[in-house]
């Protein structure tokens, strides 16, 4: 029986074959291990069209495709078109982007569409701002960095809580699904990873409430108060306001629930 395409060996030869060095620039990171492979597809569950970010070798791109359903995938590194001409040839279901993930037209896929990706890490933040202010995903299923992974799911009042947690928490539910260790890629990262699953619910939190919260999380260190004075709110009107909703002004932004900041954008507005 022929090896399958994530064996070590079948990656370290097609890159030889092809001449190829893994770029850390591009967050080149091979999965290089089955079960990981399918258990990512399985927590994606595919369905609708199902997009990819970096397809790399094309090894989960394959793994998607089996699904029978329409899958787009994302390439920005043009050194990676004859191998995937090869890995994915006849595969009619799949269809290439070449370019910058970063710069696809998220906001104009069908609605309903489904995520599941290795996301290169140096870009993860961006590409899931994207996905989840489309508001054309039904869920997202990817690896990250195991940090990245935890600021997702944090709750208010936590270490890892940041504007990243809050972003995601007003868009949908994420939970972590498994650690990945390093030795699952070639090459090995230098962290840990997690494949997370985040469910989302299709509204679009109002702009003004995220850029509150990105200006009121801005710096962990300072109060609340500080943090809004510092994005240009008139003081007054924030002392106000904090009063009138029973806030202490020396609390920690990270420490304010999602009712607080719901009450503070309207009495704001
Ligand atoms: C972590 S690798 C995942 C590769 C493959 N899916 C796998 O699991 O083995 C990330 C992939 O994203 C690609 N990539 C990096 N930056 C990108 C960008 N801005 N847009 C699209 N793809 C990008 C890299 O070239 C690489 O193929």
């Amino acid at each position: 029986m022929e090896a399958p395409l994530y064996s070590p060996k079948v990656v370290h030869d097609l890159l030889e074959r092809y001449g190829m060095r893994p770029t850390k620039a591009f967050g080149q990171n091979f999965l290089i291990d089955g079960n990981i492979l399918r258990m990512i597809v399985q927590a994606g569950e595919p369905a609708g069209t199902v997009f990819e970010v970096g397809p790399g070798l094309g090894v989960l791109t394959r793994e998607l495709a089996a699904s029978g359903l329409k899958v787009i995938t994302l390439e920005k590194d043009e050194r990676l078109r004859p191998v995937l001409e090869e890995t994915l040839a006849g595969l009619e279901n799949v269809q290439v982007v070449w370019g910058d993930a970063l710069e696809y037209p998220w906001q104009d896929v069908p609605e309903g569409s489904v995520l599941i990706a290795n996301l290169p890490y140096y870009i993860s933040t961006a590409i899931l701002t994207r996905i989840f202010e489309s508001g054309r995903f039904k869920r997202a299923t990817f690896l990250v960095q195991k940090e990245v992974a935890q600021r997702l799911v944090a709750p208010p009042g936590t270490d890892q809580y940041g504007f990243l947690s809050a972003l995601t928490a007003l868009h949908g539910k994420a939970r972590i699904v498994k650690d990945v260790p390093k030795g699952a890629f070639y090459p090995a990262p230098d962290v840990t990873s997690s494949v997370v699953r985040v469910d989302l619910s299709g509204q679009k939190p109002p702009r003004s409430l995220l850029r509150l919260l990105e200006a009121g999380l801005a710096h962990r260190r300072k109060t609340l108060r500080n943090n809004l004075q510092s994005a240009g709110y008139p003081v007054q009107k924030i002392d106000e306001v904090l009063a009138a909703l029973g806030i202490s002004p020396t609390i920690r932004a990270e420490a304010l629930s999602y009712a607080h900041w719901q009450g503070l954008h309207e009495a704001l507005a």
